[in-house]
């Protein structure tokens, strides 16, 4: 059987990261930055106050109280400014500019709050409640490099240089196919033999929270034919694919049977629990990664985590590899099959002790959304002792 690690280095070897492209700031969350983005000008842009009050020199304030002549009003905004002349005030409001000859700002709680003239009870000193051009970001300087994901503050900074569009990698767009005759949406009534999809509902929230755009396509049968069909009407909208279920040993695989003789997909087992069977290749003349991921849906999500979540930071441009791992004291005794990794699902406390939890079955999707985190068993273990120390994965 192929180990998990050599399973995993074959995904990051094939699947590329996505090449740059300049979209428009509203898109951009969630993408990855391409280019380095600096500031066209110093930051603020000018001397302005920092409070709503009166604009002062402070040698003026210097013995209170003291009553001052209001000369001019300034908002934020304001670009005709008069100078403050000794003995006098402007009121100014927060972010407007500094005039000139004034050195500090006094808050108006310091004061009368007079318009055309003021009253002030307390002083300030040289500089106070003034914010300084380029105290932020000087002319010229990086404010992001490449790399760096776009999140809300990110996305900021760039409005906040003046920049409507930028060089990202895209979020990769992923398709999201599940495969089987029993399959029945959710809000549909249940006959004899068939279960709701659940499947392709938990991977496409999967590749959202791993940083993709994911589109869940129809559910197919258990019809090669037709599962090809849906499979090349979709690709034209993928970065990579996703299937769930048909991949294993029985007589009605679609996954499995339509896509061995293209040459181009491995079906294999890899030395995992759950997850054995799986699927991994590129197809269609943009030679897409298509993930064939098994159907019981707690094999099918343990192995996005193991295998497609890499491979999204790498096609995002970012660094990949095996999830991290973290100590924890398991709370429980557990088993696990000779020379197979196990993915236990477990809940980990902020006291590093991990309970596993009661349904370990690669069907029972309950118990793995009643965890936070996945027990890593290594091959060469077949039971671990309650209180034994493990390696586990956040979720
Ligand atoms: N003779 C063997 N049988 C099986 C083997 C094996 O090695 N030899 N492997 C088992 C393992 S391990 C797994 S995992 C599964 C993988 O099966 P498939 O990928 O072919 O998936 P299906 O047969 O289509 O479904 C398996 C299971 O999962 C349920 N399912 C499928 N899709 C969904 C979905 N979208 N939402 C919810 N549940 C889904 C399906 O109803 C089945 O119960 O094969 C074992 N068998
Ligand atoms: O390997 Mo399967 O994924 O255990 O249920």
């Amino acid at each position: 059987m192929k180990s998990v690690d050599a399973h995993l280095a074959e995904i990051l070897a094939t699947v590329r990261t996505l090449a740059p492209l300049e979209l428009e700031l509203e898109r951009s969350l969630g993408t990855t930055l391409a280019e380095e983005v600096s500031a066209p000008v110093p930051l603020p842009p000018f001397d302005n106050s920092a409070m709503d009050g009166y604009a002062v020199r402070a040698a003026d304030v210097e013995a209170v109280p003291v009553t001052l002549p209001v000369i001019d009003d300034v908002a934020a905004g304001s670009d005709e400014l008069r100078a403050v002349g000794p003995g006098h005030a402007v009121r100014i409001m927060t972010g407007a500019p500094m005039p000139a000859g004034a050195d500090a700002v006094v808050p108006v709680e310091w004061t009368d709050g007079g318009t055309v003239s003021v009253t002030i009870n307390q002083s300030a000193p040289a500089g106070n409640a003034i914010r300084r051009a380029g105290e932020d970001v000087q002319a010229g300087e990086v404010v992001l490099r490449p790399g760096t994901v776009i999140g809300s503050a990110q996305l900021g900074i760039v409005a906040g240089v003046g920049r409507r569009r930028v060089w990202v990698r895209p979020r990769p767009r992923v398709v999201v196919l599940s495969t089987g005759a029993e399959l029945v949406e959710p809000g549909l009534p249940l006959r004899t033999g068939q279960i709701w999809d659940s499947n392709s509902f938990t991977l496409t929230a999967a590749v959202r929270e791993s940083g993709g755009d994911g589109y869940r396509a129809t559910t197919v049968g258990d019809d090669p034919a037709r599962f090809l069909e849906q499979l090349d009407a979709q690709l034209v909208r993928a970065d990579a694919i996703i299937t769930s279920g048909g991949v294993s040993m029985g007589a009605y695989e679609p996954v499995k049977e339509a896509l061995s003789p293209l040459g181009t997909v491995r079906f294999e087992k890899v030395a995992m629990q759950p997850g054995m069977p799986q699927g991994f290749g590129v197809v269609g003349d943009d030679q897409v990664p298509i993930f064939a991921l098994p159907g019981n849906p707690v094999s099918s999500f343990v192995s996005f985590m193991l295998f497609v979540r890499p491979a999204l930071r790498k096609m995002r441009g970012l660094p990949a590899g095996a999830p991290e791992t973290v100590s924890a004291q398991v709370m429980g005794s557990l088993r696990s099959p000779a020379g197979r990794r196990s993915y236990l699902r477990g809940v980990l406390a902020d006291d590093g002790a991990v309970t596993p939890a009661r349904g370990q079955g690669s069907h029972q999707l309950a118990a793995l959304a009643s965890a936070n985190a996945l027990i890593v068993v290594p091959e060469d273990v077949t039971d671990v002792p309650a209180g034994a120390s493990v390696q586990v994965i956040r979720l």
